[in-house]
């Protein structure tokens, strides 16, 4: 470090030599991946160079055969697949994560439902939501409990431009107050709105450079 620089701060994620195979085939060979406080990183790579293996290892749902994962503070997952149970509705939803996470009320949850706008849909069972609305839904819970890191497995597919730009304003929000946010995501378009491009090429992690300052990639 230069001397008078202020230190970085420490990770709140980090991701060691990650390795990871399904058989015979190797799909991570040494992932390496530091994230600060309020960085918004996003992985990218071709279908199929491990992206969503690498989030569900650093979510803890999928064991790595090497390496390992560290976190300090709280942990939000919003898989490619929304996990919902089609018999409950938006709300009854909200009430079980709520409960799951101790959460004295339901503030957080209607609040996030009005941002993304779906309130009209609260008492509407999960098993009869749109697509998108179901996304919606997923990322509502995966947020609920102001988890310290977010991962998020290409999250707006399906949403709609106004819900698209209003994700985005939600992402701004958890960054000012020093949320960190993992995203897969294949959009080139938007990839200066974050810190780091984790680019995943050959089961490893290297940073592609964007316009913003502040990279961490590697340990
Ligand atoms: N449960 C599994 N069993 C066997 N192979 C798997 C399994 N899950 C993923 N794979 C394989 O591992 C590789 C990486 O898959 P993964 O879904 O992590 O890639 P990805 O980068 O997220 O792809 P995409 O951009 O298409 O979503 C692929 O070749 C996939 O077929």
């Amino acid at each position: 470090m230069a001397q008078g620089s202020t230190p970085a701060p420490p990770p709140v994620l980090q991701a060691r030599d990650l390795h990871k195979s399904y058989g015979r085939h190797p799909v991570l060979r040494g992932a390496d991946l530091t994230v600060a406080p309020g960085q918004l990183v996003a992985v990218v790579g071709e279908n199929g160079a491990g992206k969503s293996t690498l989030l569900k290892i650093l979510a803890g749902t999928l064991p790595a055969d090497r390496g390992e994962v560290v976190l300090s503070g709280t942990l939000g997952y919003c898989p490619q697949a929304p996990v919902l149970n089609a018999s409950l509705t938006v709300e009854q939803h909200l009430r079980y994560f709520a409960a799951a996470h101790r959460l004295p009320d339901l503030d957080r949850g209607r609040e996030l439902v009005r941002l993304l706008g779906y309130e009209q849909y609260e008492a509407s069972l999960a098993g009869e939501l749109s697509g998108g609305t179901r996304q919606k839904l997923n990322l509502t819970l995966a947020l609920l409990h102001d988890p310290d890191v977010l991962l998020l497995d290409e999250p707006y597919q399906g949403f709609d431009w106004d819900t698209y730009l209003r994700f985005w304003d939600l992402v701004d929000d958890l960054r000012t107050r020093g949320r960190a946010i993992v995203v897969i995501t294949h959009l080139v378009f938007e990839q200066d709105r974050f810190d780091l491009l984790a680019d995943l090429t050959d089961g490893r992690l290297a940073p592609r450079t964007t316009s913003r300052k502040d990279h961490h990639v590697g340990a």
